[in-house]
Protein backbone atom coordinates (compact mmCIF):
# COMPACT_ATOMS: atom_id res chain seq x y z
CA UNK A 1 0.00 0.00 0.00
CA UNK A 2 2.66 1.84 0.81
CA UNK A 3 3.93 2.20 -2.78
CA UNK A 4 0.62 2.92 -4.30
CA UNK A 5 0.31 6.05 -1.66
CA UNK A 6 3.54 7.00 -1.95
CA UNK A 7 2.97 8.95 -5.54
CA UNK A 8 -0.80 9.66 -5.04
CA UNK A 9 -2.17 13.36 -5.09
CA UNK A 10 -2.07 15.35 -2.03
CA UNK A 11 -4.90 15.97 0.36
CA UNK A 12 -5.80 19.20 1.44
CA UNK A 13 -5.68 19.86 5.46
CA UNK A 14 -9.11 20.55 6.84
CA UNK A 15 -8.41 24.68 7.12
CA UNK A 16 -7.51 24.61 3.74
CA UNK A 17 -10.68 22.02 2.62
CA UNK A 18 -13.63 24.47 4.15
CA UNK A 19 -11.58 27.70 3.23
CA UNK A 20 -12.06 26.50 -0.41
CA UNK A 21 -15.59 24.88 0.65
CA UNK A 22 -16.49 28.48 2.57
CA UNK A 23 -15.50 30.25 -0.86
CA UNK A 24 -17.27 28.36 -3.66
CA UNK A 25 -20.45 29.23 -0.87
CA UNK A 26 -19.84 32.90 -0.46
CA UNK A 27 -20.15 32.64 -5.11
CA UNK A 28 -24.59 32.65 -3.90
CA UNK A 29 -24.99 35.27 -1.63
CA UNK A 30 -28.73 34.81 -2.47
CA UNK A 31 -29.20 31.54 -1.14
CA UNK A 32 -27.18 32.41 1.75
CA UNK A 33 -29.24 35.25 2.90
CA UNK A 34 -31.94 33.84 2.61
CA UNK A 35 -31.67 30.38 4.21
CA UNK A 36 -29.99 32.07 6.98
CA UNK A 37 -33.20 34.24 6.94
CA UNK A 38 -36.49 30.73 6.62
CA UNK A 39 -33.61 28.82 9.29
CA UNK A 40 -33.80 31.24 11.80
CA UNK A 41 -37.59 31.97 11.19
CA UNK A 42 -37.86 28.34 11.35
CA UNK A 43 -36.11 28.01 14.72
CA UNK A 44 -37.84 30.32 16.31
CA UNK A 45 -41.54 28.72 15.59
CA UNK A 46 -39.59 25.59 16.71
CA UNK A 47 -39.10 27.37 20.61
CA UNK A 48 -42.48 29.41 20.27
CA UNK A 49 -44.84 26.12 20.38
CA UNK A 50 -43.49 24.37 23.82
CA UNK A 51 -43.53 27.89 25.35
CA UNK A 52 -47.63 28.40 24.01
CA UNK A 53 -47.56 24.62 25.65
CA UNK A 54 -46.51 25.40 28.71
CA UNK A 55 -48.81 28.61 29.28
CA UNK A 56 -51.82 25.88 27.98
CA UNK A 57 -50.93 24.12 31.15
CA UNK A 58 -50.50 26.92 33.62
CA UNK A 59 -53.96 28.26 32.25
CA UNK A 60 -55.65 24.67 33.01
CA UNK A 61 -54.16 24.41 36.47
CA UNK A 62 -55.08 28.04 36.72
CA UNK A 63 -58.93 27.01 35.65
CA UNK A 64 -58.97 29.33 32.48
CA UNK A 65 -61.75 30.35 30.66
CA UNK A 66 -62.70 28.14 27.33
CA UNK A 67 -61.67 31.19 25.35
CA UNK A 68 -59.03 31.53 26.55
CA UNK A 69 -57.62 27.86 25.74
CA UNK A 70 -59.05 27.87 22.52
CA UNK A 71 -57.21 31.13 21.84
CA UNK A 72 -53.74 29.37 22.94
CA UNK A 73 -54.60 26.18 21.07
CA UNK A 74 -55.43 27.95 17.77
CA UNK A 75 -52.09 30.05 18.26
CA UNK A 76 -49.96 26.30 18.71
CA UNK A 77 -51.97 25.11 15.78
CA UNK A 78 -51.09 28.24 13.65
CA UNK A 79 -47.30 28.33 14.41
CA UNK A 80 -47.09 25.05 14.58
CA UNK A 81 -47.76 24.73 10.62
CA UNK A 82 -46.01 27.77 10.02
CA UNK A 83 -42.91 26.32 11.70
CA UNK A 84 -42.97 23.47 9.71
CA UNK A 85 -43.63 25.38 6.32
CA UNK A 86 -40.46 27.59 7.49
CA UNK A 87 -38.48 24.38 8.44
CA UNK A 88 -38.96 22.55 4.76
CA UNK A 89 -38.53 25.83 3.01
CA UNK A 90 -35.35 26.46 5.44
CA UNK A 91 -34.21 22.56 4.54
CA UNK A 92 -34.86 23.37 0.80
CA UNK A 93 -32.84 26.38 0.50
CA UNK A 94 -29.51 25.39 2.38
CA UNK A 95 -29.47 22.47 0.40
CA UNK A 96 -29.60 24.49 -2.54
CA UNK A 97 -27.11 26.91 -1.58
CA UNK A 98 -25.00 23.59 -0.57
CA UNK A 99 -25.56 21.70 -3.99
CA UNK A 100 -24.66 24.89 -6.12
CA UNK A 101 -21.13 25.42 -3.91
CA UNK A 102 -20.60 21.54 -4.67
CA UNK A 103 -21.51 21.98 -8.60
CA UNK A 104 -18.52 24.80 -8.61
CA UNK A 105 -16.06 23.19 -6.50
CA UNK A 106 -16.76 19.59 -8.64
CA UNK A 107 -16.20 21.44 -12.05
CA UNK A 108 -13.17 23.05 -10.36
CA UNK A 109 -11.95 19.81 -9.86
CA UNK A 110 -12.59 18.13 -12.89
CA UNK A 111 -10.94 21.26 -14.86
CA UNK A 112 -8.24 21.03 -12.51
CA UNK A 113 -7.90 17.33 -13.15
CA UNK A 114 -7.74 17.56 -17.17
CA UNK A 115 -5.51 20.24 -17.25
CA UNK A 116 -3.30 18.35 -14.58
CA UNK A 117 0.13 17.15 -16.44
CA UNK A 118 -0.46 13.72 -17.69
CA UNK A 119 3.28 12.39 -16.49
CA UNK A 120 1.69 13.58 -12.88
CA UNK A 121 -1.81 11.95 -13.45
CA UNK A 122 -0.12 8.87 -14.63
CA UNK A 123 1.75 8.57 -11.38
CA UNK A 124 -1.10 9.29 -9.53
CA UNK A 125 -2.73 6.32 -11.11
CA UNK A 126 -5.51 6.75 -12.51
CA UNK A 127 -7.85 4.94 -9.86
CA UNK A 128 -6.91 7.97 -7.07
CA UNK A 129 -8.22 10.42 -9.45
CA UNK A 130 -11.20 8.68 -10.16
CA UNK A 131 -12.35 7.81 -6.82
CA UNK A 132 -11.78 11.06 -6.18
CA UNK A 133 -13.35 13.15 -8.83
CA UNK A 134 -16.72 9.96 -8.36
CA UNK A 135 -16.56 8.34 -4.93
CA UNK A 136 -15.01 11.86 -3.08
CA UNK A 137 -17.58 14.02 -5.30
CA UNK A 138 -20.37 12.03 -4.23
CA UNK A 139 -20.10 11.55 -0.99
CA UNK A 140 -19.23 15.34 -0.82
CA UNK A 141 -22.62 15.99 -2.21
CA UNK A 142 -24.82 13.66 -0.35
CA UNK A 143 -23.43 14.99 2.33
CA UNK A 144 -25.15 18.41 1.32
CA UNK A 145 -28.65 16.86 2.21
CA UNK A 146 -27.17 16.28 6.07
CA UNK A 147 -25.11 19.36 6.58
CA UNK A 148 -28.09 21.70 5.65
CA UNK A 149 -29.73 19.59 8.50
CA UNK A 150 -26.36 20.61 10.64
CA UNK A 151 -26.63 24.11 9.53
CA UNK A 152 -30.56 24.22 10.90
CA UNK A 153 -30.08 22.32 13.75
CA UNK A 154 -27.27 24.81 15.05
CA UNK A 155 -29.67 27.94 14.42
CA UNK A 156 -32.43 25.92 16.48
CA UNK A 157 -29.65 25.07 19.36
CA UNK A 158 -29.28 28.52 19.57
CA UNK A 159 -32.41 30.22 19.37
CA UNK A 160 -33.93 27.12 21.88
CA UNK A 161 -31.32 28.06 24.21
CA UNK A 162 -32.41 32.07 24.24
CA UNK A 163 -35.70 30.44 24.68
CA UNK A 164 -34.54 28.35 27.85
CA UNK A 165 -32.82 31.81 29.83
CA UNK A 166 -36.27 33.63 28.68
CA UNK A 167 -38.19 30.91 30.59
CA UNK A 168 -35.74 30.02 33.41
CA UNK A 169 -32.08 31.02 34.06
CA UNK A 170 -31.82 28.36 36.41
CA UNK A 171 -33.31 25.69 34.25
CA UNK A 172 -31.01 26.77 31.71
CA UNK A 173 -27.75 25.96 34.22
CA UNK A 174 -29.56 22.53 34.90
CA UNK A 175 -29.89 22.33 30.84
CA UNK A 176 -26.23 23.04 30.51
CA UNK A 177 -24.69 19.72 32.38
CA UNK A 178 -24.88 17.93 29.32
CA UNK A 179 -22.77 19.79 27.69
CA UNK A 180 -19.28 18.32 29.79
CA UNK A 181 -20.62 15.10 28.52
CA UNK A 182 -20.96 16.19 25.26
CA UNK A 183 -17.37 18.14 25.20
CA UNK A 184 -15.58 14.77 26.59
CA UNK A 185 -17.14 12.41 24.12
CA UNK A 186 -16.45 14.87 21.09
CA UNK A 187 -12.90 15.45 22.85
CA UNK A 188 -12.10 11.46 22.39
CA UNK A 189 -14.11 11.03 18.86
CA UNK A 190 -13.07 14.15 16.60
CA UNK A 191 -9.60 12.80 16.13
CA UNK A 192 -10.19 9.55 16.17
CA UNK A 193 -12.90 9.62 13.30
CA UNK A 194 -10.38 12.23 11.79
CA UNK A 195 -8.12 9.10 11.27
CA UNK A 196 -10.48 6.51 11.21
CA UNK A 197 -12.29 8.23 8.14
CA UNK A 198 -9.12 9.01 6.43
CA UNK A 199 -8.11 5.69 6.25
CA UNK A 200 -11.55 4.61 5.34
CA UNK A 201 -11.09 6.88 1.91
CA UNK A 202 -7.65 5.94 1.80
CA UNK A 203 -8.15 2.01 2.07
CA UNK A 204 -11.28 2.30 -0.97
CA UNK A 205 -9.36 4.80 -2.80
CA UNK A 206 -6.48 1.53 -3.23
CA UNK A 207 -8.99 -0.90 -3.65
CA UNK A 208 -10.01 1.02 -6.64
CA UNK A 209 -6.56 1.81 -7.58
CA UNK A 210 -6.08 -2.46 -7.91
CA UNK A 211 -9.62 -3.04 -9.54
CA UNK A 212 -8.69 -0.10 -12.76
CA UNK A 213 -5.16 -1.59 -13.02
CA UNK A 214 -6.28 -5.66 -12.62
CA UNK A 215 -9.18 -5.01 -15.44
CA UNK A 216 -7.35 -1.92 -17.48
CA UNK A 217 -4.13 -4.52 -17.79
CA UNK A 218 -6.71 -7.80 -17.91
CA UNK A 219 -5.11 -9.11 -21.41
CA UNK A 220 -1.09 -9.02 -19.55
CA UNK A 221 -2.74 -10.93 -16.63
CA UNK A 222 -4.37 -13.58 -19.05
CA UNK A 223 -1.03 -13.70 -21.07
CA UNK A 224 1.35 -14.20 -17.61
CA UNK A 225 -1.49 -16.24 -15.98
CA UNK A 226 -1.75 -13.64 -13.43
CA UNK A 227 -5.07 -14.17 -12.56
CA UNK A 228 -5.07 -15.81 -8.93
CA UNK A 229 -2.10 -13.62 -8.09
CA UNK A 230 -4.16 -10.07 -9.00
CA UNK A 231 -7.56 -11.70 -7.75
CA UNK A 232 -5.64 -12.06 -4.24
CA UNK A 233 -4.05 -8.33 -3.96
CA UNK A 234 -7.64 -7.08 -4.80
CA UNK A 235 -9.04 -9.35 -2.24
CA UNK A 236 -6.53 -7.80 0.36
CA UNK A 237 -7.20 -4.77 -0.81
CA UNK A 238 -10.87 -5.27 -0.44
CA UNK A 239 -10.27 -6.76 3.13
CA UNK A 240 -8.25 -4.31 3.99
CA UNK A 241 -11.44 -1.50 3.05
CA UNK A 242 -13.72 -3.48 4.48
CA UNK A 243 -10.94 -3.94 7.97
CA UNK A 244 -11.11 0.13 7.61
CA UNK A 245 -15.15 0.36 7.80
CA UNK A 246 -15.55 -1.35 10.72
CA UNK A 247 -13.41 0.42 12.67
CA UNK A 248 -14.81 3.60 11.81
CA UNK A 249 -18.34 2.02 12.39
CA UNK A 250 -17.19 1.07 15.92
CA UNK A 251 -15.75 4.47 16.72
CA UNK A 252 -19.22 5.75 15.96
CA UNK A 253 -21.86 3.47 18.37
CA UNK A 254 -19.50 4.33 21.02
CA UNK A 255 -19.92 8.28 20.54
CA UNK A 256 -23.64 7.20 19.59
CA UNK A 257 -24.00 5.76 23.11
CA UNK A 258 -22.27 8.44 24.90
CA UNK A 259 -24.74 10.53 22.96
CA UNK A 260 -27.66 8.52 24.82
CA UNK A 261 -25.79 8.91 28.21
CA UNK A 262 -25.77 12.70 27.81
CA UNK A 263 -29.74 13.25 27.11
CA UNK A 264 -30.54 10.93 30.03
CA UNK A 265 -28.71 12.94 32.25
CA UNK A 266 -29.88 16.13 31.04
CA UNK A 267 -33.72 15.22 31.34
CA UNK A 268 -32.90 14.13 34.48
CA UNK A 269 -31.74 17.07 35.61
CA UNK A 270 -34.10 19.78 34.24
CA UNK A 271 -36.93 17.73 35.70
CA UNK A 272 -35.54 17.78 38.99
CA UNK A 273 -34.44 21.27 39.06
CA UNK A 274 -38.16 21.72 37.52
CA UNK A 275 -39.73 19.93 40.40
CA UNK A 276 -37.47 21.75 43.42
CA UNK A 277 -38.85 25.40 41.85
CA UNK A 278 -42.19 24.12 41.40
CA UNK A 279 -42.20 23.09 44.74
CA UNK A 280 -40.10 26.31 46.20
CA UNK A 281 -43.35 28.29 44.54
CA UNK A 282 -40.77 29.87 42.05
CA UNK A 283 -41.86 28.57 38.96
CA UNK A 284 -45.18 27.13 37.00
CA UNK A 285 -45.78 23.97 36.41
CA UNK A 286 -46.62 25.12 32.75
CA UNK A 287 -42.84 26.50 32.45
CA UNK A 288 -41.47 23.20 33.54
CA UNK A 289 -43.04 21.52 31.06
CA UNK A 290 -41.95 24.35 28.50
CA UNK A 291 -38.50 23.94 29.71
CA UNK A 292 -38.37 19.86 29.32
CA UNK A 293 -40.66 20.36 25.61
CA UNK A 294 -38.09 22.85 24.43
CA UNK A 295 -35.38 20.27 26.19
CA UNK A 296 -36.77 17.33 24.47
CA UNK A 297 -37.16 19.46 20.92
CA UNK A 298 -33.59 20.40 21.29
CA UNK A 299 -32.41 16.45 21.33
CA UNK A 300 -33.61 16.28 17.90
CA UNK A 301 -31.02 19.46 16.59
CA UNK A 302 -28.47 18.57 19.05
CA UNK A 303 -28.14 14.93 18.59
CA UNK A 304 -28.20 15.41 14.75
CA UNK A 305 -25.52 17.80 15.20
CA UNK A 306 -23.39 15.69 17.09
CA UNK A 307 -23.91 12.43 15.38
CA UNK A 308 -23.70 14.25 12.02
CA UNK A 309 -20.24 14.84 13.51
CA UNK A 310 -19.50 11.17 11.72
CA UNK A 311 -20.83 11.97 8.36
CA UNK A 312 -19.08 15.62 8.46
CA UNK A 313 -15.67 13.70 9.18
CA UNK A 314 -16.68 11.62 6.59
CA UNK A 315 -17.86 14.14 4.22
CA UNK A 316 -14.41 16.41 5.27
CA UNK A 317 -12.26 13.86 4.26
CA UNK A 318 -14.00 13.51 1.00
CA UNK A 319 -13.75 17.01 0.92
CA UNK A 320 -10.00 17.18 1.95
CA UNK A 321 -8.94 14.38 -1.10
CA UNK A 322 -11.38 16.93 -3.30
CA UNK A 323 -9.29 19.50 -2.92
CA UNK A 324 -6.16 18.32 -2.88
CA UNK A 325 -6.31 17.77 -6.63
CA UNK A 326 -6.62 21.77 -7.14
CA UNK A 327 -3.15 22.03 -4.93
CA UNK A 328 -1.32 20.35 -7.86
CA UNK A 329 0.10 22.79 -10.49
CA UNK A 330 -1.25 23.38 -13.47
CA UNK A 331 -0.78 25.35 -16.48
CA UNK A 332 -2.88 28.81 -16.21
CA UNK A 333 -5.81 28.45 -19.05
CA UNK A 334 -4.95 30.64 -21.84
CA UNK A 335 -7.60 32.53 -22.79
CA UNK A 336 -6.12 34.99 -25.48
CA UNK A 337 -6.58 33.74 -28.73
CA UNK A 338 -3.21 33.40 -30.69
CA UNK A 339 -3.24 32.56 -34.61
CA UNK A 340 -2.37 28.66 -35.22
CA UNK A 341 -0.30 29.31 -38.52
CA UNK A 342 3.20 30.67 -38.54
CA UNK A 343 6.43 28.88 -39.13
CA UNK A 344 6.31 25.86 -38.12
CA UNK A 345 9.11 24.34 -37.41
CA UNK A 346 10.15 21.74 -34.72
CA UNK A 347 13.59 21.62 -32.71
CA UNK A 348 15.02 19.36 -30.30
CA UNK A 349 18.30 20.32 -28.47
CA UNK A 350 20.02 17.51 -26.05
CA UNK A 351 16.66 15.92 -25.38
CA UNK A 352 16.53 13.07 -23.08
CA UNK A 353 14.35 11.00 -21.38
CA UNK A 354 13.91 8.69 -18.31
CA UNK A 355 10.43 7.27 -17.15
CA UNK A 356 10.30 7.83 -13.46
CA UNK A 357 13.23 6.15 -11.92
CA UNK A 358 13.71 3.76 -14.56
CA UNK A 359 16.79 3.90 -16.97
CA UNK A 360 17.50 6.91 -19.65
CA UNK A 361 15.52 5.44 -22.73
CA UNK A 362 16.31 8.94 -24.91
CA UNK A 363 20.11 9.94 -24.83
CA UNK A 364 21.00 13.37 -25.58
CA UNK A 365 18.72 13.21 -29.23
CA UNK A 366 18.93 16.86 -30.95
CA UNK A 367 17.02 17.19 -34.47
CA UNK A 368 15.83 20.16 -36.86
CA UNK A 369 12.26 20.09 -38.38
CA UNK A 370 11.92 22.50 -40.82
CA UNK A 371 8.72 24.06 -41.58
CA UNK A 372 6.31 21.90 -43.45
CA UNK A 373 8.70 19.11 -43.46
CA UNK A 374 7.69 15.33 -42.60
CA UNK A 375 10.16 13.14 -40.48
CA UNK A 376 9.63 9.35 -39.77
CA UNK A 377 11.37 7.68 -37.11
CA UNK A 378 11.65 3.76 -37.56
CA UNK A 379 13.59 1.42 -35.16
CA UNK A 380 13.36 -1.31 -33.32
CA UNK A 381 10.80 -2.09 -30.92
CA UNK A 382 12.09 -0.43 -27.63
CA UNK A 383 14.23 1.86 -29.27
CA UNK A 384 12.51 5.33 -27.85
CA UNK A 385 10.25 6.03 -30.85
CA UNK A 386 7.37 6.81 -29.28
CA UNK A 387 9.08 8.17 -26.53
CA UNK A 388 10.93 10.66 -28.48
CA UNK A 389 7.86 11.34 -30.40
CA UNK A 390 5.45 12.04 -27.27
CA UNK A 391 8.15 14.46 -26.10
CA UNK A 392 7.96 16.15 -29.49
CA UNK A 393 4.14 16.00 -29.61
CA UNK A 394 4.50 18.06 -26.12
CA UNK A 395 2.51 14.72 -24.45
CA UNK A 396 5.11 14.80 -21.41
CA UNK A 397 7.84 17.39 -20.52
CA UNK A 398 11.85 15.72 -21.45
CA UNK A 399 13.33 15.08 -18.22
CA UNK A 400 16.35 16.86 -19.94
CA UNK A 401 16.97 19.42 -23.04
CA UNK A 402 14.49 21.90 -24.61
CA UNK A 403 12.21 21.26 -27.75
CA UNK A 404 10.68 24.38 -30.02
CA UNK A 405 7.46 24.40 -31.76
CA UNK A 406 7.14 26.59 -34.20
CA UNK A 407 10.06 28.74 -32.62
CA UNK A 408 8.73 28.71 -29.47
CA UNK A 409 9.69 26.79 -26.27
CA UNK A 410 7.26 24.28 -25.95
CA UNK A 411 7.15 24.94 -22.57
CA UNK A 412 5.72 29.05 -22.57
CA UNK A 413 3.14 27.28 -24.94
CA UNK A 414 -0.16 27.08 -22.58
CA UNK A 415 -2.22 23.81 -22.87
CA UNK A 416 -4.83 24.96 -25.51
CA UNK A 417 -1.81 26.80 -26.97
CA UNK A 418 0.02 23.52 -27.41
CA UNK A 419 -3.16 21.54 -28.80
CA UNK A 420 -3.64 24.28 -31.84
CA UNK A 421 0.19 24.05 -32.60
CA UNK A 422 0.51 20.02 -32.23
CA UNK A 423 -2.17 17.16 -33.17
CA UNK A 424 -1.31 13.98 -31.52
CA UNK A 425 -2.71 10.72 -32.51
CA UNK A 426 -0.78 8.29 -29.99
CA UNK A 427 -1.17 4.38 -30.43
CA UNK A 428 -4.12 4.30 -27.63
CA UNK A 429 -7.03 6.30 -29.65
CA UNK A 430 -10.42 6.51 -27.64
CA UNK A 431 -13.82 6.84 -28.64
CA UNK A 432 -15.77 9.00 -26.16
CA UNK A 433 -18.92 8.23 -24.93
CA UNK A 434 -21.49 10.20 -27.26
CA UNK A 435 -22.76 10.84 -31.03
CA UNK A 436 -19.85 10.04 -33.72
CA UNK A 437 -20.29 13.70 -34.58
CA UNK A 438 -19.63 15.14 -30.65
CA UNK A 439 -16.60 12.84 -31.22
CA UNK A 440 -15.82 14.85 -33.84
CA UNK A 441 -16.64 17.76 -32.31
CA UNK A 442 -14.22 17.46 -29.51
CA UNK A 443 -11.59 18.88 -31.57
CA UNK A 444 -13.86 21.55 -33.01
CA UNK A 445 -16.79 22.24 -31.10
CA UNK A 446 -18.28 25.09 -33.94
CA UNK A 447 -17.41 22.48 -37.16
CA UNK A 448 -20.57 22.14 -38.92
CA UNK A 449 -21.86 18.82 -40.23
CA UNK A 450 -20.28 19.68 -43.95
CA UNK A 451 -17.10 20.47 -42.40
CA UNK A 452 -17.21 16.94 -40.33
CA UNK A 453 -18.44 15.33 -43.54
CA UNK A 454 -15.16 16.86 -45.28
CA UNK A 455 -12.73 15.43 -42.81
CA UNK A 456 -14.19 12.21 -43.09
CA UNK A 457 -14.00 12.20 -46.61
CA UNK A 458 -10.36 13.47 -46.09
CA UNK A 459 -9.49 10.18 -43.79
CA UNK A 460 -11.19 7.75 -45.90
CA UNK A 461 -13.80 7.16 -43.91
CA UNK A 462 -17.21 8.64 -45.25
CA UNK A 463 -18.05 4.83 -46.75
CA UNK A 464 -18.75 3.34 -43.61
CA UNK A 465 -20.03 6.26 -42.03
CA UNK A 466 -23.04 6.88 -44.21
CA UNK A 467 -23.55 3.15 -43.75
CA UNK A 468 -24.18 3.79 -40.10
CA UNK A 469 -28.01 3.38 -38.80
CA UNK A 470 -28.00 7.26 -37.74
CA UNK A 471 -24.62 8.37 -39.82
CA UNK A 472 -22.99 11.30 -37.77
CA UNK A 473 -25.87 10.87 -34.86
CA UNK A 474 -25.09 7.28 -34.30
CA UNK A 475 -23.97 6.92 -30.62
CA UNK A 476 -20.17 5.46 -30.01
CA UNK A 477 -18.22 4.74 -27.53
CA UNK A 478 -18.54 2.00 -24.08
CA UNK A 479 -21.81 -0.22 -25.09
CA UNK A 480 -22.66 1.85 -28.11
CA UNK A 481 -22.43 1.11 -31.87
CA UNK A 482 -18.63 -0.76 -31.71
CA UNK A 483 -16.29 0.56 -33.98
CA UNK A 484 -12.79 -1.20 -35.48
CA UNK A 485 -9.55 -0.05 -33.93
CA UNK A 486 -8.96 1.59 -38.05
CA UNK A 487 -12.11 3.04 -37.46
CA UNK A 488 -11.26 4.47 -34.44
CA UNK A 489 -7.92 5.69 -35.56
CA UNK A 490 -9.32 7.47 -38.56
CA UNK A 491 -12.21 9.06 -36.18
CA UNK A 492 -8.64 10.56 -34.19
CA UNK A 493 -7.39 11.84 -37.56
CA UNK A 494 -10.39 13.37 -38.85
CA UNK A 495 -10.28 15.36 -35.36
CA UNK A 496 -6.57 16.20 -36.75
CA UNK A 497 -8.21 17.06 -40.00
CA UNK A 498 -10.97 19.74 -37.67
CA UNK A 499 -8.35 20.57 -35.37
CA UNK A 500 -6.09 21.81 -38.13
CA UNK A 501 -2.80 22.22 -36.54
CA UNK A 502 0.70 23.28 -38.32
CA UNK A 503 2.44 20.22 -36.60
CA UNK A 504 1.44 16.52 -36.23
CA UNK A 505 2.84 13.50 -34.72
CA UNK A 506 1.44 10.55 -35.57
CA UNK A 507 2.81 7.24 -33.85
CA UNK A 508 1.73 4.00 -35.49
CA UNK A 509 -1.48 5.63 -37.17
CA UNK A 510 -1.30 2.77 -39.38
CA UNK A 511 -0.62 0.07 -37.56
CA UNK A 512 -3.65 -0.64 -35.80
CA UNK A 513 -5.55 -2.58 -38.55
CA UNK A 514 -5.13 -5.77 -41.21
CA UNK A 515 -2.94 -5.28 -44.28
CA UNK A 516 -5.89 -3.82 -46.73
CA UNK A 517 -6.66 -1.14 -43.53
CA UNK A 518 -3.37 -0.82 -42.73
CA UNK A 519 -3.19 0.71 -46.40
CA UNK A 520 -6.55 2.85 -45.95
CA UNK A 521 -4.67 4.05 -42.96
CA UNK A 522 -1.83 4.80 -44.53
CA UNK A 523 -3.76 7.34 -46.98
CA UNK A 524 -5.23 8.72 -44.27
CA UNK A 525 -2.00 9.81 -42.33
CA UNK A 526 -0.33 10.98 -46.08
CA UNK A 527 -3.69 13.13 -46.17
CA UNK A 528 -3.16 14.53 -42.36
CA UNK A 529 0.14 15.12 -43.20
CA UNK A 530 -0.12 16.94 -46.86
CA UNK A 531 0.93 21.02 -45.66
CA UNK A 532 1.77 20.11 -42.45
CA UNK A 533 4.90 19.46 -40.44
CA UNK A 534 4.83 16.15 -39.43
CA UNK A 535 6.12 13.79 -36.98
CA UNK A 536 5.43 10.05 -38.03
CA UNK A 537 6.45 6.85 -35.62
CA UNK A 538 6.29 3.95 -38.61
CA UNK A 539 6.05 0.48 -38.56
CA UNK A 540 5.21 0.07 -42.06
CA UNK A 541 8.29 1.46 -44.17
CA UNK A 542 6.39 2.35 -47.01
CA UNK A 543 5.03 5.29 -44.51
CA UNK A 544 8.01 5.93 -43.87
CA UNK A 545 9.50 5.96 -47.76
CA UNK A 546 7.06 8.71 -48.06
CA UNK A 547 8.49 11.25 -45.51
CA UNK A 548 10.67 13.69 -46.67
CA UNK A 549 13.29 12.82 -44.23
CA UNK A 550 13.69 9.23 -42.27
CA UNK A 551 15.67 8.93 -38.24
CA UNK A 552 16.22 5.38 -37.43
CA UNK A 553 16.50 5.32 -33.77
CA UNK A 554 18.39 2.13 -31.47
CA UNK A 555 19.15 2.02 -27.88
CA UNK A 556 17.49 5.61 -27.39
CA UNK A 557 19.29 7.94 -30.31
CA UNK A 558 19.22 8.76 -33.91
CA UNK A 559 22.06 6.38 -35.51
CA UNK A 560 20.80 7.56 -39.02
CA UNK A 561 19.31 10.64 -40.58
CA UNK A 562 18.37 11.27 -43.79
CA UNK A 563 16.08 11.43 -47.24
CA UNK A 564 14.68 7.99 -47.26
CA UNK A 565 16.30 7.34 -50.90
CA UNK A 566 20.07 8.90 -49.41
CA UNK A 567 19.82 6.60 -46.89
CA UNK A 568 19.01 2.93 -49.13
CA UNK A 569 21.74 4.17 -51.38
CA UNK A 570 24.50 4.27 -48.13
CA UNK A 571 23.59 0.60 -47.33
CA UNK A 572 23.49 1.28 -43.56
CA UNK A 573 20.90 -0.04 -41.12
CA UNK A 574 17.84 2.07 -42.93
CA UNK A 575 18.84 -0.18 -46.55
CA UNK A 576 18.86 -3.78 -44.68
CA UNK A 577 15.70 -3.00 -43.25
CA UNK A 578 14.21 -1.48 -46.96
CA UNK A 579 15.55 -4.17 -48.68
CA UNK A 580 13.88 -6.75 -46.02
CA UNK A 581 10.37 -4.99 -45.95
CA UNK A 582 10.48 -5.39 -50.03
CA UNK A 583 11.38 -9.02 -49.97
N1 LIG B 1 5.29 4.62 -19.44
C1 LIG B 1 6.47 4.01 -19.38
N2 LIG B 1 7.03 3.76 -18.19
C2 LIG B 1 8.25 3.15 -18.10
N3 LIG B 1 8.97 2.76 -19.16
C3 LIG B 1 8.46 2.98 -20.37
C4 LIG B 1 7.20 3.62 -20.56
N4 LIG B 1 6.95 3.71 -21.89
C5 LIG B 1 8.02 3.17 -22.51
N5 LIG B 1 8.94 2.73 -21.61
C6 LIG B 1 10.22 2.11 -21.90
O1 LIG B 1 10.98 3.03 -22.64
C7 LIG B 1 11.72 2.36 -23.66
C8 LIG B 1 11.39 2.98 -25.01
O2 LIG B 1 10.02 2.73 -25.27
P1 LIG B 1 9.25 3.34 -26.52
O3 LIG B 1 7.83 2.91 -26.44
O4 LIG B 1 9.55 4.76 -26.62
O5 LIG B 1 9.98 2.56 -27.71
P2 LIG B 1 9.45 2.31 -29.17
O6 LIG B 1 10.65 2.35 -30.02
O7 LIG B 1 8.36 3.23 -29.51
O8 LIG B 1 8.91 0.84 -29.03
P3 LIG B 1 7.61 0.22 -29.75
O9 LIG B 1 7.87 0.26 -31.19
O10 LIG B 1 7.56 -1.18 -29.19
O11 LIG B 1 6.47 1.05 -29.29
C9 LIG B 1 11.34 0.89 -23.58
O12 LIG B 1 12.36 0.23 -22.87
C10 LIG B 1 10.06 0.89 -22.79
O13 LIG B 1 9.97 -0.27 -22.02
Amino acid sequence: MSGLTSTMLPVATGRAALATFWRALRRHPMFGWASIAASLAASAAAVVVPLLLGRLVDLVVAGGTTRSLLLTSAWILGVGFAGAVLTGAARWLVTEWGMRACADLREEVLDHALRMDSARLESAGSGDVASRVTDDVEQVTDSIQLAAGVFTALVTVVVTFVGFTALDWRIAVAFLVVFPVYALSLRRFVPAAKRLYAAERQAAAVRTQRLLTTFGGVRTVHAYGMEQRQSQRVEQASQEAADARLRAVRGFLWFANMMNYAEAIGLTAVLLTGFLLVRAGDSSVGDVTAAALLFHRLFGPLGMLLISFNDIQSAGAALARLVGVTEVDVPAQRTAETPTRGPAGVTAKSVSHRYAAGPTVVHDVSIEIADGESLAIVGASGAGKTTFAAILGGVFPATEGAVWLGGRLIDDLGPDELRRTVGVVTQEVHVFAGTLADDLRLAAPHATDEQLHAALRLVGAHGWVAALPDGLATPVGDGEHPLTPGQAQQLALARIVLLDPPIVVLDEASAEAGSAGAQQLELASQAVIRGRTAIVVAHRLTQAHACDRVAVMSGGRIVELGRPDDLVAAGGRYAELWAAWRR
